[in-house]
């Protein structure tokens, strides 16, 4: 059970595929509340053509460890993994918070980061009224419930209930301070403004009916990147496990074109 002591934590990660495959290694980030396990389906394809690394956030699924507030403290979390797996260059994945994690790495280390997917994430959480409301009666309702309701406005609708049920399960075992502190973590994050400086040619895949982080934020942001390709598929905020064969097939169309060029000055995002 491959597991990293960084900094109080015990990470634990998964490290697959062939060494001497097609390209850098990809490296899965999930997001709040989540696990590693929702990278299944492209954990799967990836590691019969390349190297892949997933690895469960601090506090999250099978890794120890709490006190984090701030998304740059979880982005050092996955350089000190690299680091110790001895990967130099590599194109992040990240989902929603993983995401800001991804961003954050690409911009205080651009030379590593050769390609970015942002699946369902942003530069800057803007205020929505139902996260307003979730987080007013957050501290009046059991936490379980708390995760619940988050959970469920996750999905677009349609998504089988039961499945549902299995993620609300898995969320809830997060301890509750981690889930709050990295909330506030989520709602500082902020690099809208600096998405002009990220170098690296970047995938934003968003599903259409997102109502936590909603696709006109990311639009926001494809814009202001030199170097965006934009996806927007019929799913709601958990499109790695909403759309999973989708999503990998526009992972791998991205991820497959060689090594990227530098990034272009152009302020148009290309829409595909
Ligand atoms: O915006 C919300 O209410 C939740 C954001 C979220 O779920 C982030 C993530 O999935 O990493």
């Amino acid at each position: 059970m491959p597991q990293l002591e960084v900094d109080g934590a015990a990470l634990r990660y998964d490290d697959e595929g062939p060494r001497d495959g097609d390209g850098v290694p990809l490296v899965f980030v999930h997001g709040w509340t989540a696990n590693r396990h929702r990278w299944d389906h492209q954990m799967a394809h990836f590691a019969e053509r390349r190297r892949v690394i997933r690895f469960d956030l601090r506090g999250h699924g099978e890794s120890s460890g709490a006190g984090v507030k701030t998304v740059a403290e979880l982005a050092a979390d996955l350089l000190a993994l690299l680091d110790h797996l001895e990967i130099d260059r590599f194109v992040p994945v990240g989902h929603s918070m993983g995401g800001m994690i991804s961003q954050t790495v690409a911009l205080s280390h651009p030379e590593r980061v050769e390609r970015m997917v942002l699946v369902n994430s942003i530069g800057r959480m803007t205020y929505s009224r139902g996260r307003g409301l979730l987080m007013g009666v957050s501290t009046l309702v059991p936490f379980k419930l708390f995760v619940a309701a988050n959970i469920q406005r996750a999905f677009a609708p349609g998504y089988p209930r039961d499945e549902i049920r299995a993620y609300i399960k898995s969320s809830a075992d997060t301890p509750r301070e981690v889930v709050m502190t990295l909330y506030g973590a989520m709602r500082a994050f902020d690099v809208l403004d600096r998405a002009g400086e990220i170098q690296a040619p970047t995938l934003m895949i968003h599903g259409y009916h997102d109502v936590q982080l909603p696709v006109r934020q990311m639009l926001r942001m494809a814009k202001a990147c030199p170097d965006a390709t934009v996806r927007i598929l019929d799913a709601g905020h958990e499109l790695p496990v909403e759309k999973p064969a989708e999503l990998t097939a526009a992972i791998d169309a991205f991820v497959s074109v060689g090594p990227a060029s530098p990034a272009r000055p152009s302020p148009r995002a290309r829409l595909s």
